[in-house]
């Protein structure tokens, strides 16, 4: 009896004024339910904590997968779609909100003018120009993509100036040189993760060639996300066991057992053998996106090859940007491993530094 004489008295709202109630009687309902079952809500002086904000900008193929798994690991409390196709970012948000019962009930908001990315603690940015027609490389749509990031980038960072800005768009390496220097955003916290993706896929390869699952590899491509990644043969490890040990001519020019082929299938053209036929690919860059995301956001410290400026490193004594394993944590990256590489690797990391280097500055700033 007592219980039932503390709940809150439903007629007691009189705020509703009667034209309120003739105009919209669900209003009307929907107001004292509320203002009721408010009263019963107490609240305590904790903080009012959002959780994690992440933007997603560009929802396309890429962007909507980097979403999904975003929610299937409970990564995002708060998602924010940005893309100028605003109607087509609303329904794909609407579509990801039907399902919220079985992701943790995140928010996730979409719009078209940066407005809604406010405070965003890490910026996903796939905006941008497929490869299409004759040339497929991902060079061919440098100056139409650079073109977009200069329309978007200035207002995301606007919006979120202490987020750490993870690049997805291709030709990834020079987007995000290009977004480093226009927005003035340090190396540190505004990356690719450039070769992260190209050494899976390089996990994968050995793997395969193994008969072994990709786990059980461990090894990094560094370079250009692109046709000069270089594989680093002297870091590869199958269980524990490195592979120039058992394969010393790995590589080289007397590499009988073409692995050198098999990086190019399966690393260097791994993409196209995907794109070709699908016309995109999704679910490998997603999965390595989130990834990266799930390092910042554990503070793991967990080494990942990606492209930020390595100026410095490796013999390389200009501005450029490629990939170098990483130390990733909270904050972004916290170093960057000068590899003690075979001479053959040295070299050809000049070379794709010197390529980049080459587009950079062909690259109308
Ligand atoms: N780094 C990697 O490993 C990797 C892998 C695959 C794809 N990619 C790159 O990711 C990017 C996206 O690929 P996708 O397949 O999702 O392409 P997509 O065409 O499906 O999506 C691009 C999205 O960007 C949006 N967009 C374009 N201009 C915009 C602007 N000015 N403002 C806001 N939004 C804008 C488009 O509306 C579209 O939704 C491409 O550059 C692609 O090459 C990178």
């Amino acid at each position: 009896m007592c219980f039932r004489r503390k709940l809150p008295n439903v007629r007691a709202v009189k705020h509703i004024s009667y034209a309120t109630l003739q105009k919209h009687p669900l209003n009307y309902l929907k107001q004292r339910f509320q203002s009721n079952f408010n009263r019963l809500l107490k609240k305590t002086d904790a903080p009012n904590s959002s959780g994690t904000k992440i933007t997603v900008a560009g929802c396309g193929q890429v962007g909507i997968t980097i979403c999904s798994f975003l929610l299937m690991r409970n990564l995002a409390k708060q998602l924010v779609i940005y893309d100028v196709r605003h109607d087509w970012a609303q329904a794909e948000a609407l579509d990801l909100l039907h399902g919220s019962c079985f992701i943790n009930n995140p928010t996730i908001t979409a719009c078209n003018d940066g407005s809604k990315t406010k405070d965003s603690n890490i910026v996903i940015v796939t905006v941008g120009a497929r490869p299409s027609g004759k040339d497929r490389s991902r060079l061919a749509i440098v100056q139409k993509t650079a073109d977009i990031l200069k329309s978007v980038m200035p207002l995301l960072v606007k919006q979120s100036p202490n987020a750490v800005f993870l690049i997805i768009s291709n030709p990834a390496d020079i987007m995000t040189w290009y977004v480093q220097k226009m927005c003035k955003l340090d190396k540190f916290r505004c990356f690719t993760t450039g070769c992260h993706l190209d050494s899976a896929r390089f996990r994968y390869a050995i793997a395969q060639r193994m008969g072994l699952p990709s786990r059980s590899v461990e090894g990094y491509v560094i370079g250009e996300h692109g046709a000069s990644a270089v594989p680093v043969w002297s870091t590869v490890t199958v269980a524990g066991v490195p592979l120039m040990r058992v394969v010393p001519d790995i590589g080289g020019s007397e590499d009988k057992e073409n692995w050198t082929d098999l990086f190019n299938k399966g690393v260097t053209k791994g993409a196209a053998a995907v794109s070709s036929v699908k016309g995109y690919t999704n679910w490998a860059v997603a999965l390595a996106a989130v990834d990266v995301v799930s390092a910042i956001l554990n503070n793991s410290g967990r080494v990942m090859s990606l492209g930020t400026d390595v100026c410095g490193l490796n013999c390389i004594e200009d501005h450029v940007v490629l990939s170098l394993p990483c130390v990733v944590k909270s904050n972004g990256i916290t170093h960057i491993l000068q590899l003690p590489l075979t001479d053959t690797e040295q070299q050809q990391l000049l070379k794709s530094a010197n390529m980049l280097l080459e587009v950079q500055c062909g690259l109308k700033v």
